[in-house]
């Protein structure tokens, strides 16, 4: 090893809240490295702003074995007012070149080759094997849950899927996911997963274990497993090749016609997301919200619009028409049914397996605050959300693309054809057609919209048309 690089040197493997020891030198400059590189990485939710300060909150040294280090990193980035803790996988091997990719290298001026070691498969079994183990590691505990026999020796790889967290899949049997903005509290995907597994859920991939510790006096989840679906096709993937079929298509049919007609498989993902709701109201409950939490939902939804808005100069033009739909919510009669749901539901969100469909990622809209996560929890939020992705499985093939009035208005069509499938699937199972609280249902479709310009303004600059156009047609023409 480089002699300032020493795994499991004294001082480096405790979650602390000031680094102090001979590797704490390392930990320094990783941190002062990582404005340049943090906004290069995919998982990276600021890329709206300028990082002002990087500081290291924790770092805990793995055991990984000799002549290599995997650190357990925590850092703070600040973005002016805004503070926030990210998840970091360090690793350094003293005598071989890593097979990860050029962009996971972190460039130390004076440092050692340092890398995000999420990619490394040599270090990530070790993440395995301490979960299979029930380890606690200075303060950061690996446990599989109750029940769980779980093999270990697996090597890990990353899915190259487009994703806001980080998730390695094991030996095609296990998938871990290492969130990497962390929030207060037991994650919701874990809360969410572990409740709808009590109930037996059909619909979800179960939990196996998890990574939990503390971050200045607060419990964290910084990992779940769940079992891989290795037989499943994702419904983006699915979704999209349907509308790339019906776009190619040289003949004037209309989607439900043609041979890769998607709308049967929605049909099924609005049943399955019905049956999830249910069961979540099984778990956990429900309770009627009344006129003031609905007068309260409206305005928090105005007061994310106008804060979108002001960073955001393209949404402005649309505030004012989306601001009248967000105050007719005070008006919808009340009670309105509000219980746990999805909170971030979409076809990226959703995996078609020979069981059926599956809902993934509970956590919730990863860029929304927690006061944001907490406003009225309606199952037809869910509903608005799928309906919002096939508004951007739809349209997704135009980005970047010359006008063409023609490919747009059958994008058009194949997106209204699966909306109305997927909801007649709903309404089967719930009893209710989510339709028919129309106002309601609009105005979650427009708070998306809303979050979704202001995560593409952060995330992928080049899809921001997507949400506006919707927001145009959602003010313009009601649906
Ligand atoms: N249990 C699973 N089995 C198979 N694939 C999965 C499983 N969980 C997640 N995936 C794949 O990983 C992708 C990202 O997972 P997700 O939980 O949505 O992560 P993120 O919170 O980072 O968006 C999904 O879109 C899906 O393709
Ligand atoms: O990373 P997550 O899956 O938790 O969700 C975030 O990223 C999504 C994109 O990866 C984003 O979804 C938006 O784009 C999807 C297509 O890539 C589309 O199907 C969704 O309808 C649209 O909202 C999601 O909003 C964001 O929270």
């Amino acid at each position: 090893m480089t002699s300032d690089i020493t795994p499991g040197s004294p001082g480096v493997g405790s979650h602390r809240a000031e680094p102090a020891g001979p590797q704490d030198d390392l930990v320094t400059q990783i941190a002062a490295a990582l404005p340049e590189w943090l906004p290069t990485q995919r998982w990276f939710g600021g890329k709206d702003r300028e990082i002002t300060a990087v500081r290291p909150l924790a770092a805990t040294d793995l055991p990984a074995g000799d002549d290599v280090l995997l650190l357990h990193l925590v850092v703070e980035v600040e973005q002016g007012d805004r503070r926030e803790p990210y998840q970091l996988l360090i690793g350094h091997r003293d005598d071989q070149v890593p097979d990860v990719p050029a962009s996971a290298s972190i460039p130390l001026p004076d440092g050692p080759a340092v890398y995000e070691a999420s990619g490394d498969a040599d270090l990530t079994c070790h993440l395995l094997d301490l979960i299979a183990g029930s380890t606690t590691v200075d303060g950061l505990h690996f446990a599989p849950e109750p029940g769980a026999e779980l093999e270990s020796g697996l090597r890990g790889h990353p899915i190259s899927t487009e994703q806001s967290n980080t998730s390695i899949v094991y030996g095609g049997q296990y998938i871990l996911k290492l969130f990497r903005r962390l929030t207060p509290g037991t994650n919701k995907d874990l809360v969410l997963h572990r409740a709808l597994r009590e109930v037996q859920s059909a619909h979800i991939a179960d939990p196996l274990g998890s990574i939990s510790g503390e971050l200045a006096g607060d419990s964290v989840t910084f990992g779940m497993l769940q079992r891989f679906m290795s037989d499943a096709a994702d419904g983006w993937v699915m979704a999209t090749t349907s509308v790339r079929d019906f776009l190619a298509d040289a003949s004037d049919l209309p989607p439900g016609d043609l041979g890769g007609d998607f709308s049967g498989e929605a049909y099924r993902l609005g049943r399955a997301v019905a049956d999830v709701h249910a069961d979540l109201a099984r778990a956990l409950g429900t309770r009627e919200a009344d006129a003031a939490e609905l007068a309260a939902t409206a305005s928090a939804m105005v007061e994310r619009l106008e804060r979108v808005a002001a960073s955001v100069p393209e949404l402005a033009p649309h505030a004012d028409g989306i601001s009248d739909v967000f105050r007719a919510v005070a008006e919808v009669p009340t009670p309105v049914t509000a219980q746990s749901v999805h909170g971030d539901l979409h076809l990226g969100q959703v995996l078609r397996t020979l069981q059926g469909w599956l809902l993934l990622d509970f956590e919730g809209e990863p860029a929304a605050d927690v006061a944001e996560r907490a406003t009225l929890r309606s199952p037809l939020r869910d509903v608005a959300g799928m309906l919002r992705s096939f508004d951007y499985a739809a349209q997704q093939l135009l980005v970047g693309q010359a006008e063409d009035e023609r490919e747009a208005e059958r994008a058009a069509a194949w997106a209204r054809h699966n909306r109305a499938a997927f909801c007649d699937g709903y309404a089967k199972v719930a009893g209710h057609d989510p339709r028919d609280q129309a106002a309601l249902l609009r105005a979650f479709e427009l708070d998306k919209a809303v979050y979704e310009v202001a995560y593409e303004h952060a995330n992928r600059p080049d899809w921001l048309l997507v949400p506006l156009a919707s927001i145009d047609r959602l003010t313009t023409e009601g649906s």
